[in-house]
């Protein structure tokens, strides 16, 4: 083993250590993988990653989101599925967020994301606070955490240190998932960024709809039945219709309560069961036997180990929240976060 260090050591200390006794040697490699460590530390996201450069960084997001969640609580989903639809695509380095012909934002999977005030206004006080510190990737980040807080969830860390990518393009967003997506294209999806089924059933978990999104489920869905999704329980079709009348305005949108829109709990898995999913892709989770295993263990379903939504969710979003990260020299911090500097 000291062989094998023998010719790291020599170059900087011209340390032999055929020389040394074999309690140095222990503590040599214990030195060296204490150094590996910190070096490879340095170049990822980790905890804490301003405490010493921008020791307020995550308070000043938190009173940031605080304050828009005062005047609008709905910018907290918002500011959640900002961040998947950015780390989904290129990887969570706020491609979402630059301006332009032809970028992220403009493409129409992004176009019902809104949050993007909330985002520039914390880095507006980012940087006067400490100027170049913080990417607006972290930002997101930090952002997406602190509103599902407020949502009385329960609390996750979150790593930081992500670097602000340098391109953003509308072509590059096929790699979301759309809502009519089969329950295999959803899997595949997110397994070609390391999440497996249960991160995809934990993440929709928080799923809030607009019933506008889904109208289209009830009405010539199909040639069968009373027409609508056969997903959908028969008894839910009729309520549904009445909030989405055929040949209705097309631009309503109805939020959907069907459980808990501000609680953070697993009512969702329990409106899968019953045919309440409003989304097409979700409701699909429950017709797929691995899928519809996770959905069950959420609810406590006897014979299957039991799933604590609370604890897997923070687990899953900090595995999201590392997709493709850019750290380094890669990337930028951005000055304004619509913009490549
Ligand atoms: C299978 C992948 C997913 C699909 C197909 C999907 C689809 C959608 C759609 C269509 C909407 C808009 C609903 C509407 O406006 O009527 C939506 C909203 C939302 N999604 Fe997803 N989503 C997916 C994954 C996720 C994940 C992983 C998260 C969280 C990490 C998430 C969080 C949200 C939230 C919080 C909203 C509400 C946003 C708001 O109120 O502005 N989604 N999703
Ligand atoms: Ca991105």
């Amino acid at each position: 083993m000291s062989e094998a260090f023998n010719f790291l050591f020599l170059p900087f200390w011209g340390v032999d250590l055929q020389e040394m006794g074999s309690k140095q040697n222990l503590f040599l490699v214990f030195l060296m993988i204490v150094i590996a460590a910190t070096l490879v530390q340095g170049q990822g996201t980790r905890v804490g990653f301003h405490s010493r450069t921008c020791p307020r960084a995550e308070s000043i997001v938190r009173s940031t989101v605080q304050s828009h969640f005062r005047s609008n609580p709905s910018v907290a989903p918002a500011l959640l599925r900002l961040h998947f639809h950015d780390c989904f695509v290129n990887g969570c380095d706020a491609s979402i967020l630059i301006d332009g012909p032809n970028t992220e934002k403009t493409a129409p999977p992004n176009l019902g994301v809104r949050g993007y005030e909330v985002i520039d206004d914390a880095k507006a006080r980012l940087e006067a606070e400490c100027p170049g510190v913080v990417s607006c990737a972290d930002i997101i980040a930090l952002a997406a955490r602190d509103s599902v807080v407020l949502a009385k969830a329960p609390n996750w860390r979150v790593p930081t240190g992500h670097r602000d990518g340098m391109v953003s393009s509308a072509s590059d967003t096929i790699t979301l998932v759309g809502f009519r997506e089969s329950v295999d294209s959803q899997k595949r999806k997110f397994a070609a960024f390391g999440l497996n089924t249960q991160d995809l059933v934990t993440l929709v978990g928080k799923h809030i709809s607009f019933l506008s999104s889904s109208c289209y489920r009830l009405y010539n869905f199909t040639t069968t039945g009373n027409g609508a999704d056969q997903s959908i329980h028969p008894a839910f079709v009729p309520q549904l219709r009445a909030l989405c009348p055929q040949n209705g305005e097309g631009t309503r949108r109805v939020e959907l309560d069907t459980g808990s829109v501000n609680r953070f709990d697993a009512s969702f898995f329990g409106n899968l069961r019953n045919g309440r999913g409003i989304l097409e892709s979700d409701q699909k989770l429950w017709t797929d036997a691995s899928s519809r295993t996770i959905v069950q263990r959420y609810l406590g379903v006897r014979g299957l180990r039991p799933l604590n939504f609370n604890v897997e969710f923070g687990r899953s979003i900090v595995k999201m929240s590392n997709i493709g990260v850019k750290t380094g020299s890669q990337g930028e911090i951005r000055r304004i976060c619509s913009a490549i500097n």
